[in-house]
């Protein structure tokens, strides 16, 4: 008897272009979306977009978070019922919009996320991604019922937060080879569609990145793309596994104890070298990951990245215990082996 089921959520609209802020409200009339907005956002991403959007509503409610935590999702929450706004709109980097989508999922609203950084592949997934203790939780949320991507804003925000982006589509690819590995010993449920997608955003961002250049509105465009791409892969899937494997794991360490953090997608980048040369040895193809980060020039070494060497390797060794995420480090990796490996792909010079 066949007995399995599967409930796909998407967004609805994805709005992406030259000055589409200036239509969120029309985006969000389209999804009949109705009474005043509480705007979930940061306090950089406010001083740029904040007065367009908040002029496009009659009356709007705005909460401003810094760090993605339970506690902000909780402050979200309260204000959320304190100002009983008719839907959230998640404005910034890959924090704020994490927190929105959690919070809105939590008091039972729709979300429109309005990314201010083509910075992360969380815009329009179904996720969201917190720390908390020793641990990095994968929250399932609802994803975006609109995304509004304007090129134009995306294109003047600080450069290393469009290469991030770039990262973190790049790191797609180890991501789905932890994946595939995860399915073979461990039987965890795999997706071909969402794995087969999420490779091909990767390659078709890396067969572009000539064309991915600081302050065009034409790279804004290929990476959002991308973006979006990915996180439809992950909302396939159910999980953020076809963009997320052990890669993100060294990521989320470095989060707990760099004493400076890079960001994200930096540092899932310079994971994704590391985790590429585990998979395939002297003749894998981390070359071909560090050649592609270069081209796009987003970091490839630990210096590149602010993150001392000794750092780098207790993330390596120690990050298979961040969650129940089978992955190439398996049960975890020696601290020589961790030190070879950097050294080999001079990640550590
Ligand atoms: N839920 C999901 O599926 C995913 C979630 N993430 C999460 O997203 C976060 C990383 O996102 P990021 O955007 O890298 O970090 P972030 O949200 O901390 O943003 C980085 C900085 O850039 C600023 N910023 C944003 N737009 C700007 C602009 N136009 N001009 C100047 N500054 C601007 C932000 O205010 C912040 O200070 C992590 O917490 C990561 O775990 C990442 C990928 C997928
Ligand atoms: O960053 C992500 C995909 O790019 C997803 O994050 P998690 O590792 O928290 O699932
Ligand atoms: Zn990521």
């Amino acid at each position: 008897m066949f007995t399995k089921s599967t409930w796909i959520r998407l967004p609805r609209n994805v709005v992406v272009g030259h000055g589409v802020v200036d239509r969120t409200a029309e985006v969000v009339d389209d999804l009949h979306l109705q009474g005043r907005p509480l705007v979930v956002t940061s306090p950089t991403p406010r001083s740029l977009v904040g007065d367009a959007i908040e002029s496009q509503f009659t009356d709007s409610a705005v909460v401003v978070v810094e760090e993605a935590t339970f506690e902000s999702v909780e402050r979200v929450i309260e204000r959320a019922e304190a100002t009983q706004p008719g839907f959230l709109l998640g404005v910034g980097g890959g924090k704020a919009i994490d927190i929105a989508k959690m919070a809105a999922d939590h008091v039972g609203l729709g979300f429109v996320s309005v990314p201010t950084a083509a910075s992360h592949d969380g815009i329009v997934s179904g996720r969201g991604s917190v720390p908390e203790g020793d641990t990095r939780h994968s929250v399932a949320a609802d994803p975006p019922l609109a995304v509004v991507a304007d090129t134009e804003v995306l294109a003047e925000a600080p450069w290393e937060l469009t290469t991030a982006g770039c990262a973190d589509i790049i790191s797609n690819y180890t991501a789905v080879m932890d994946w595939r590995l995860a399915n073979r010993l461990k039987d965890v449920p795999h997706s071909e569609y969402a794995a087969a997608l999420s490779e091909m955003t990767a390659e078709i961002l890396v067969d572009n990145a000539d064309s991915v250049r600081p302050g065009l509105e034409e790279s804004a465009w290929v990476v959002t793309k991308a973006l979006v791409s990915s996180g439809v892969a992950m909302s396939i899937a159910g999980s953020s596994r076809p963009a997320s494997g052990a890669e993100h794991l060294f990521s989320h360490q470095l989060d707990r104890i760099a004493p400076e953090p890079a960001l994200h997608g930096h540092q899932v980048g310079v994971g994704s070298i590391l985790t590429a040369y585990l998979h395939g040895g002297d003749r894998g193809f981390w070359t071909d990951i560090r050649d592609a980060l270069r081209s796009i020039d987003a970091p490839t070494t630990a210096g590149e990245l602010g993150i001392p060497p000794e750092t780098l390797v207790e993330a390596l060794t120690t990050c298979h215990e961040i969650r129940d995420r089978y992955t190439i480090l398996g049960d975890g990796m020696s601290e020589e082996a961790a030190w070879e490996t950097a050294r080999k792909t001079g990640v550590i010079e």
